[in-house]
């Protein structure tokens, strides 16, 4: 844990300050301050109407159908929903608890636990917004294990829970991530052979690592001219999502446009990362998806990103490759795909794509 990627690459791309402490929000609950007025483009179509248009697929687990149904999400989507996904609903409750318990307390108390300049943990704005001249309407908390240290110097006396509750939802979102991507690789006709860096051995670094993410979007004065979350791609192989009940996700499809990903009650969202999107020579897409605020709901969400251990080296499947479907990419560790994205964020694939930098040999 000491040297995971993710820890790495904040040590080679530090974040400014005030790119990381978030605005005192209840103290500006009536006006939207200069600094987060986003001049939104008007060229995205309007939002889908639910009712007549295709929305995201959701996928039960339990189907005997869930390898096709799987790869056809991720082909056309790149983000799919899944219920009899086996996480207990308390435990669901207690995480959504423990977050608005977080959330809910001052500013002052949360900075306690702010995050550093080059540290990836703690309490802060997203990583992003290193790129936009404005700021987002939204805070954040970064989870590796259980944190206690900044969890501590949130809540000194009363910690335990919100440790175990975290720690619990980790575990649990492990074993569920490996088994999506377990199926979503069965869907493209590979076995556990050709992919045995998925199941390293323990021990030593050849451990994958994981984020798990606590997202809070409090509600908004002027929701149409604020960024909850502006759009962007996953540096995961694999993100599950638990967004509760508050509406406000939006997934980018080709030829629709920005679709809303409504909340379905104990459902989890899943979205191919980067890492995926590379793995599988670009059939998965990784989808650009955005948070639009609302003036009523406090939304929170929970995001689990799932990458490879840290000497690992993802590059197009062999499988995926032949002479009409060359290798798009070369390969790359997670670190350097996460120092490619701080540089260059929404580019970064254009960087690691082969036809630029080297010539096959
Ligand atoms: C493992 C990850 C995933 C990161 C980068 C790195 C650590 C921080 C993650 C997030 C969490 C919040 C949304 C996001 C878009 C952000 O701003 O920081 C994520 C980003 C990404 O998916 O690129
Ligand atoms: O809040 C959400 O639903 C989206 C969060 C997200 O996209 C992320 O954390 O990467
Ligand atoms: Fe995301």
């Amino acid at each position: 844990m000491m040297n995971s990627s993710i820890s790495e690459s904040f040590k080679s791309h530090p974040v400014q300050l005030n790119r990381i402490i978030p605005l005192d929000f209840k103290a500006h609950a009536i006006k939207l301050p200069d600094s987060h007025t986003w001049t939104l483009s008007t060229d995205n179509p309007p939002p889908v109407d639910p009712f007549t248009s295709e929305s995201v697929p959701v996928i039960d687990l339990d189907d005997p159908n869930v390898e096709s149904l799987t790869r056809h999400a991720c082909e056309q989507w790149g983000m799919f929903q899944v219920t009899n996904h086996g996480i207990r609903i308390d435990l669901l409750i207690e995480l959504e608890f423990q977050t608005r318990r977080l959330f809910s307390l001052p500013l002052e108390q949360k900075l306690h636990a702010v995050r550093s300049p080059e540290d990836f943990a703690g309490y802060g704005l997203p990583r992003i917004s290193t790129f936009f001249p404005k700021l987002m309407w939204s805070e954040g908390f970064s989870i590796m294990g259980s944190q206690v240290e900044h969890a501590s110097k949130l809540w000194p006396n009363d910690h335990t829970k919100f440790c175990d509750v975290m720690e619990e939802y980790e575990r649990e979102m492990k074993d569920l991530t490996e088994r999506i991507l377990g199926l979503m690789l069965r869907s493209l006709g590979l076995t556990s052979e050709d992919v045995k860096w998925l199941k390293p051995k323990d021990g030593g670094s050849r451990r994958s690592e994981a984020l798990l993410h606590l997202n809070s979007y409090p509600v908004c004065p002027d929701p149409s001219h604020a960024m909850g979350l502006a759009p962007h791609t996953d540096s995961s192989l694999l993100t599950l999502l638990y967004q509760s009940c508050t509406n406000g996700l939006q997934v980018h499809k080709e030829n629709i446009g920005w679709a809303p990903v409504h909340p379905i009650a104990g459902a989890l969202v899943v979205n191919v990362g980067d890492l995926m999107h590379i793995l599988s020579n670009g059939r998965f897409k990784s989808p650009m998806h955005q948070v639009l605020l609302t003036k009523s709901c406090h939304r929170i969400s929970m995001a689990y990103f799932y990458g490879p251990p840290v000497d690992v080296k993802i590059s197009p499947l062999m499988n995926m490759i032949d002479h009409k479907h060359p290798a798009l990419y070369r390969p790359v560790t997670w670190k350097e795909y996460l120092d490619a994205k701080a540089m260059h964020f929404n580019q970064a694939f254009e960087f690691i794509r082969n036809d630029v930098h080297i010539s096959n040999k």
